[in-house]
C-alpha cells in the first residue's frame, strides 16, 4: 500500500494505539502446548493483535531515535520496511476469518519475514554510517547499545511468531528437511539432542578453521546431570535447534580463532572443551578454550555492536578471515540465550584461555520470552542521551 498523508495518519493513530498495550510473553510450553493442537484461527486472532503490539512498542522507540541516527540511510530504510509491515498487518484487523483470509495472512507474513530478512546488516551498516559522519560520545554508543539489544530482541520475537504460524499452517509440513524433523512442532524440538547440535556447530566451525588455519583444536565433550537421574541419561530439551547452534557456532569460531592464532605454528593445539550440565533449574553448555584469553578490560568490548562494527567482509574476497563477521555474533548470540530467559557469559583469563558459559531454562514453563516493553520513560533516557 503506498505511504499517502492519509495512510501516514493511520499509522501514527494505529502506533498510538498499539504501542500503548505490552507485548504478551509465551514460554516455551505455551508454544508446545498450542502446536500439539494447533488451531489455524485461533493463532489467527491471536497474531493479528499480537504482531501490531511487538511492532508498535519497537517503532515508537525506534521514532525515539534522534535525527542524526533516524537519518542514516540504511536506518531510514529499515524504517520504512517496519512501517510497511504495520500496515500490512493492519490490513487484517477486521476481516472474516475465512479460509481466504488465513491463506492471505500466511502469505503476507512470509513477505514480512523476506522483507525483513537483512535488518540485522542493514542497520550495522547504519551504525557504520552514523560513526563515519559524526562524532560519538560515550552516552550516545551506550544509547545505541540499550536501543539494538532491544530492537534485535523484538526482532528474534516476532520472528518467532512468524516462524510458528507459517510452519504449522503453511504447508510446508511435508518438505520439512532433515533427520526427524516430523517431530518438530514448528521449529521447536521438543526431543533437542544438545550434543549434537554442539557436534553439528563444531564440525562446521572446524570447517572454516581448517580452511583458513589449515588445522583446528580437537573437541572434548563432557556431560554431567543432577544425581537424581542416571548419570548415563541423554542430556535432551525443548529447545529451537537453531538458536542453540547460532550461540555454539559463534562461539566455537571465537574459541578456534584464539586457539589457532595463540598457538601459531605448534604441532598440536590444546582442544576445545564442552561441558554439558543439566541441574534442576539450568542446562548450560561451558566452552572452555586455551586461547590466551583476554583482558578483563576489553570483556565488555565483545558485545559492543559500536565497537566491533568492523567493515562489512567482502563477499568475494576469499582471503577475508572466515571465522570474523559484522562483529555482531557474540551480541546477537547472547540475545538468543536471553530470549527464553537465559543468558551467555563470558570468563577469559588473560595468559589462559576464556570460558564461554551459555545458561538455558531447564524445564520449559519457565523458559518464557523477555520481551523489550516500549516505556516512556524511555523517550528522556533517548532524548537527553542522543
Ligand atoms: O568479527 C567477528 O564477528 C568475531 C569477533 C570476535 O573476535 C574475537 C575472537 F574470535 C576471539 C577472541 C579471543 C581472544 C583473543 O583474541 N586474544 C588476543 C587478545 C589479546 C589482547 C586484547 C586486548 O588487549 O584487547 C584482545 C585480544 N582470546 O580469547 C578470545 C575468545 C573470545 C570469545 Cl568471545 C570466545 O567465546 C572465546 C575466546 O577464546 C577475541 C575476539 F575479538
Amino acid at each position: 500500500m503506498k505511504l499517502t498523508l492519509k495512510n501516514c495518519r493511520n499509522i501514527v493513530k494505529s502506533l498510538d494505539f498499539y504501542s500503548q498495550f505490552n507485548p504478551s510473553p509465551l514460554s516455551i510450553k505455551k508454544f508446545i502446548d498450542f502446536g500439539l493442537n494447533a488451531c489455524e484461527h485461533q493463532s489467527f486472532l491471536f497474531l493479528r493483535n499480537e504482531l501490531p503490539i511487538r511492532l508498535a512498542n519497537i517503532m515508537k522507540e525506534i521514532s525515539l531515535l534522534p535525527e542524526k541516527l533516524l537519518q542514516m540511510p540504511s536506518v531510514v530504510a529499515v524504517n520504512e520496511w517496519y512501517k510497511m509491515s504495520f500496515q500490512d498487518i493492519l490490513e487484517f484487523e477486521k476481516q472474516e476469518a475465512d479460509s481466504k483470509t488465513l491463506y492471505h495472512f500466511c502469505d503476507t507474513l512470509v513477505k514480512i519475514r523476506n522483507r525483513h530478512s537483512d535488518v540485522v546488516e542493514t542497520m550495522a551498516q547504519g551504525v557504520i554510517e552514523l560513526k563515519t559522519s559524526h562524532d560519538i560520545d560515550y552516552q550516545t554508543e551506550h544509547s545505541i547499545q540499550y536501543f539494538l539489544d532491544r530492537f534485535y530482541m523484538s526482532r528474534i520475537s516476532i520472528r518467532m511468531l512468524i516462524n510458528q504460524h507459517t510452519l504449522l499452517f503453511g504447508g510446508q509440513l511435508e518438505s520439512a528437511p532433515g533427520p526427524n524433523k516430523s517431530k518438530y512442532i514448528g521449529c521447536f524440538d521438543p526431543n533437542c539432542d544438545i550434543i549434537e547440535v554442539i557436534k553439528d556447530a563444531y564440525e562446521n566451525a572446524r570447517f572454516l578453521c581448517d580452511q583458513y588455519y589449515l588445522a583446528s583444536p580437537e573437541l572434548i565433550i563432557r556431560q554431567f546431570i543432577h544425581n537424581d537421574i542416571p548419570h548415563e541419561t541423554k542430556i535432551t530439551m525443548v529447545y529451537v535447534p537453531s538458536h542453540l547452534y547460532h550461540m555454539l557456532f559463534e562461539l566455537f569460531k571465537n574459541a578456534m580463532r584464539a586457539t589457532m592464532e595463540y598457538h601459531n605454528a605448534v604441532e598440536k593445539y590444546p582442544p576445545i572443551t564442552v561441558i554439558v550440565s543439566k541441574g534442576k533449574q539450568d542446562i548450560c553448555l561451558k566452552m572452555c578454550d586455551k586461547g590466551g584469553g583476554i583482558p578483563r578490560s576489553s570483556h565488555d568490548h565483545l558485545f559492543k555492536y559500536m565497537y566491533s562494527t568492523a567493515p562489512q567482509p567482502s563477499k568475494s574476497d576469499s582471503h577475508t578471515v572466515p571465522l570474523a563477521g559484522y562483529g555482531y555474533g557474540l551480541p546477537i548470540s547472547r540475545l538468543y540465550a536471553r530470549y527464553f530467559h537465559g543468558d551467555l557469559n563470558l570468563l577469559p583469563c588473560e595468559g589462559y584461555g576464556t570460558d564461554a558459559i551459555i545458561y538455558m531454562k531447564a524445564l520449559s514453563n519457565e523458559a518464557s520470552e523477555l520481551l523489550p516493553v516500549f516505556n516512556k520513560s524511555a523517550s528522556k533516557y533517548y532524548r537527553n542521551a542522543l
